[in-house]
């Protein structure tokens, strides 16, 4: 039977650690107690989701709370290297655990496949049910030596930390790692009746039924989380009040049996500019270039264009003349981000050489946070999810939706209607058509170049200071991760 390495650290110290922007700078006192209280992370192993419990983990570690963040050493190596704004592996209160599960088939992302969903990372899903007993042994080594041990878990992931359970000390919160506005929506489908009292004075736009978002096999994965979710003690989301508070409500009312928290944003809002020289190449470009004058164009981790669809992005991009930062990569392979497919070589060569100056294609991985934060960006063409969102909300860089599968098409619809900081690429209902030239030139045309882009723009910087305000002490963002804080750490 293999062996999983349990690395308990000796003692739970305080560290030096830098503060969540501004608001966690008043947490200097009240710390000897929480010492006793520890926190374990068990995210799911794909990219929009280890990324975002590891940008928890720093927020927690702010309140001199040790975090240990479990995963296969390949998805921590990955979490690691890949997280913008801080480095965990500098913080001694932060350990990873890495745990190896039995491999599993990994079979290459298909640009053809049927649907956008990313089916080929099912088996690496699949095969992380197998860290159950060495999270098992984690909770049970940690509720040994800690008063509490509080296990945050990423929705999907409920299946491998039910042990907690039998654990006295130990409590469990569900993390989701969507938009409110979309997991409310799903789950008010889901429940099908009282809608007009559930609603009650909030806002629903229209969306589009789930068809073509998801797989039967994922939606079957899903499904065999449910069970487990009973034994939460509350449930924390990625975002805010400042931004979704009519929908963190809706989530209230659909569950009220659970207390829930908007702790986001969770990435960084400042991102320090790097002078030791290693910049990106695409940062040192952004410095040459005018004031929000630039688009980004990324798809995630999870999406693989055809070899059609990206000439016609090339073709729509470069009509469009408007300055461009394109990331074009496959989707992640479920267990080693370093295979990465050359796509279409020969097309793109000529394509590159034409739009010298104009644009920057980038095949490896590009540096979003701080590409959007940088002041030369001034708009993104994007597949909506929800990392890419919340980063794009939080710098104030408005959107060019073009959602391809999951929770993307809705949050297309809380970009666009409800926050209107953003416009629509193509309509879903059109999701298995070719996105032509044309249509990507309109678009990149409207977000970049009009005044109807420019109104976006503007709404989008508000958006952003309302975002920051939150964070500052008595601000709504601040209040609710103290609120989660005195809550886990409670005598
Ligand atoms: O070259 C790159 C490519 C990506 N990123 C980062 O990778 C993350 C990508 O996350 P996201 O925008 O959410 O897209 P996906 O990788 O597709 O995320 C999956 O997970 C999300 C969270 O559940 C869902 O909202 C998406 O629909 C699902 O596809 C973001 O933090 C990006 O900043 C980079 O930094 N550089």
């Amino acid at each position: 039977m293999a062996t999983w390495p349990v690395s308990i650290p000796s003692s739970f110290q305080r560290s030096p650690m830098a503060s969540r922007d501004q608001c966690n700078k008043k947490q200097s006192t009240k710390h000897s107690h929480q010492t006793q209280v520890v926190v374990v992370m068990v995210p799911f192993l794909a990219q929009g989701h280890l990324n975002q419990l590891l940008h928890l983990s720093r927020l927690i570690l702010a309140y001199n709370l040790p975090v240990h963040y479990v995963g296969t050493p390949t998805h921590n190596h990955q979490a690691a290297i890949r997280i913008e704004g801080w480095d965990p592996n500098s913080i001694s209160n932060f350990h990873f655990h890495d745990f190896k599960i039995p491999p599993s088939v990994s079979p290459l992302p298909n640009p053809n496949a049927e649907t956008k969903f990313p089916s080929h990372l099912l088996p690496s899903f699949e095969a992380s049910m197998h860290l159950r007993p060495p999270v098992a042994m984690l909770l049970r080594s940690l509720s040994s030596v800690a008063r509490r041990v509080i296990v945050i878990h990423d929705s999907l992931m409920a299946s491998v930390v039910q042990d907690a359970t039998d654990i006295a000390n130990a409590e469990t919160y569900t993390f989701h790692s969507v938009s409110a506005f979309t997991l409310s929506l799903f789950l008010r489908e889901r429940i099908g009746k009282l809608l007009v009292e559930l609603d009650h004075g909030i806002h629903i736009p229209e969306v589009a039924p789930l068809e073509g978002c998801f797989t039967t096999q994922f939606l079957d994965f899903i499904s065999a989380q449910h069970e487990f979710h009973k034994f939460s003690n509350g449930k924390l989301y990625n975002t805010t009040r400042a931004i979704e508070s009519p929908y963190m409500e809706l989530m209230e009312r659909i569950d009220c049996s659970k207390s829930h928290w908007a702790l986001g944003p969770l990435n960084p809002l400042e991102i320090e500019k790097n002078i030791s020289g290693d910049r990106h190449f695409s940062l040192e470009w952004l410095d040459k270039q005018d004031q929000n004058s630039v688009l980004y164009v990324s798809f995630g981790t999870t999406t693989t264009l055809t070899k059609e669809q990206i000439k016609q992005l090339a073709i729509g991009l470069e009509e469009s003349e408007i300055k461009f930062i394109w990331v074009l990569r496959d989707a992640d392979k479920g267990d080693d981000i370093s295979v990465q497919v050359t796509r279409d070589e020969q097309y793109l060569k000529g394509f590159e050489e034409r739009v010298k100056g104009i644009g920057l294609v980038v095949r490896e991985w590009a540096p979003q946070l701080e590409i959007l934060s940088h002041g030369s960006t001034g708009g993104f063409l994007s597949h909506c999810g929800w990392n890419s969102c919340m980063e794009s909300i939080t710098m104030g860089v408005p959107i060019a939706a073009w959602p391809m599968h999951s929770d993307q098409p809705r949050n297309g619809v809380l970009i666009t209607e409800v926050l209107q900081v953003g416009l629509m690429v193509r309509d879903w209902t059109h999701r298995d058509e070719l996105v032509t030239a044309s249509d990507v030139d309109n678009a990149v045309r409207r977000l970049m170049a009009t005044s109807e882009g420019d109104e976006m723009r503007n709404k989008a910087m508000r958006l952003r200071k309302v975002i920051q305000k939150s964070l500052e002490e008595g601000g709504v963002s601040t209040l609710e991760m103290n609120s989660f804080i005195a809550h886990i750490t409670r005598e």
